[in-house]
């Protein structure tokens, strides 16, 4: 540690209240600030903004305070309109005016090219946002409790195993919301136990709505942590009854001491076990696990941004590395002569096979496998893609597979990610044979902190 460093550590301690001026925006929603030198995240502030924080936590290289007053409020600042904002930790920008959060997402992926990849200027367009940035997410998955003695349902408080009850929430489609407080109403009218972690006693684990935007068919999923529901007939008669909109209703059985929600059991209650949605030409039957993108209106939006970027001819091969349930692959292959995914976890490529056939696309293929293993490999048995699409988690790319795509050198890389920082700590390694053509944001996920985007890196 360098000697001013001691120096500073020394003279900023818990409990200390300070102003600051917010200079930008960090990736977890927080305002940045600097007090002699020191980086301090002030939760719920906004760049521009003089603020009043008091210290909480006070690391090597950053400290951590809260907000108590704003000296000076940015013209960005405006009222969240969710009621219980400061409890839940769904959303994090809801105190940020919406056209203010897609300049800052832009900006942070400015930043973070700028630390790591050592680029100056860096082409970044502006975020992609929502014309209506409300009621886009199309699944609720609300853990469920007792408070008061009253069933609840809702989302965690961030850092912490309070549950908020949500009563409703505006990212919600206004479905899946109807679904959830319905479903509770009749689970404490029936008096099925809630299941409580500590004890392990109790059933109603986790209640799960999915709406498909493309066909409007609703599904609810129970997850309990028995295999038995008491009272089932009553509960599905009511269920069907008060929820007339929903086309199946299914059982999913979590024994296990978990985050995880959903166990591996699961049954048809009534009604079909999939829902159909549709994502621009495609179309696919979700059951109640499978994955699917939760804002399929943005969804469309970044995949025509990587199939811009791909600029296929109908000629190439293309790789879809770390491919989900297959639908960027799916997506391009109409204008590919062949895509060939890759993923780590063999349900989701069964589902990517299942999506392939439903939509009688013959020409991709879904293998189960590790990118940075499997590319080399086929590397080495003569393949040579032309555009490689990667869509890796927040953790980046792995070394292994940076060395191989600068070994095999596809003409065009398309990299869609969700961490901003990994995505430049990549293109840092890239940019050896790689240039940087362009980084489209695209916001999945308006008042939350998550930044996606694509960018172009073309071969030099
Ligand atoms: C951000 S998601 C991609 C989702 C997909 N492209 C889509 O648009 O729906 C990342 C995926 O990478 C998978 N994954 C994680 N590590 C991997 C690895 N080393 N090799 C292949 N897939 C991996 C995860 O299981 C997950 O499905």
């Amino acid at each position: 540690m360098k000697p001013y460093q001691k120096e500073q550590d020394a003279s900023i301690r818990v409990g200390q209240q300070m102003t600051l001026t917010i200079k930008s925006l960090g990736i977890n929603g927080e305002g940045i600030g600097y007090f002699k030198r020191k980086i301090v995240f002030v939760d719920k502030a906004l760049p521009g903004e003089v603020v009043h924080a008091q210290v909480t936590e006070v690391k090597e290289k950053y400290a951590l305070a809260r907000l108590l007053r704003v000296v000076e409020k940015s013209k960005s600042r405006t009222v969240p309109p969710c009621p219980v904002y400061e409890e839940c930790g769904g959303c994090s920008l809801q105190h940020m005016d919406y056209q203010a959060q897609l300049a800052s997402k832009k900006e942070i992926v400015i930043e973070s090219l700028r630390k790591y990849a050592r680029l100056d200027n860096p082409p970044v367009a502006d975020t992609i946002g929502m014309d209506n940035p409300w009621g886009y997410r199309n699944k609720a998955q609300f853990q469920v409790g007792k408070q008061d003695g009253k069933l609840i349902a809702g989302l965690y408080q961030t850092g912490s195993h309070n549950l908020v009850n949500l009563e409703g929430c505006q990212v919600q489609h206004d479905a899946t919301s109807q679904i959830v407080q319905a479903a509770k109403q009749i689970l404490e009218e029936l008096g099925i136990p809630v299941y409580d972690e500590r004890k392990r006693t109790g059933v109603i684990r986790t209640i799960v709505a999915r709406v498909a935007f493309g066909t409007g068919e609703t599904q609810l999923t129970l997850v309990t942590a028995t295999p038995d529901i008491p009272r089932v007939k009553e509960l599905i008669l009511e269920l069907r009854t008060r929820l007339p909109q929903l086309v199946g209703i299914t059982q999913n059985v979590n024994a296990q001491k978990t985050s995880l929600v959903f166990g591996d059991k699961t049954i048809s209650l009534w009604g079909k076990p999939t829902i159909a949605e549709k994502l621009g030409d495609l179309s696919f039957a979700l059951s109640a696990r499978a994955f699917f993108q939760l804002n399929p209106e943005q969804t469309k939006k970044l995949y025509d941004q990587v199939k811009n970027a791909a600029q296929l001819t109908g000629k190439e091969l293309v790789l879809d590395l770390y491919c989900g349930t297959g639908t960027i692959g799916l997506w391009l292959a109409p204008y590919a002569r062949e895509v060939r995914g890759i993923e780590l976890i063999p349900e989701a490529v069964e589902d990517a096979k299942r999506n392939a056939e439903h939509n009688q696309i013959d020409n991709a293929s879904f293998h189960v496998g590790r990118a940075e293993q499997l590319m080399p490999k086929w590397a080495k048995q003569g393949v040579r893609p032309d555009v490689v699409v990667v869509d890796p988690p927040r953790t980046g790319l792995d070394n292994a597979l940076i060395r191989s795509l600068l070994d095999v050198t596809p003409a065009r890389i398309v990299y869609v990610s969700c961490n901003p920082s990994t995505l430049a700590k990549d293109i840092a390694k890239l940019q050896a044979k790689y240039k940087l053509v362009s980084v489209q944001p695209v916001d999945m996920f308006p008042h939350t902190s998550h930044v996606e985007a694509v960018s172009l890196l073309v071969k030099k």
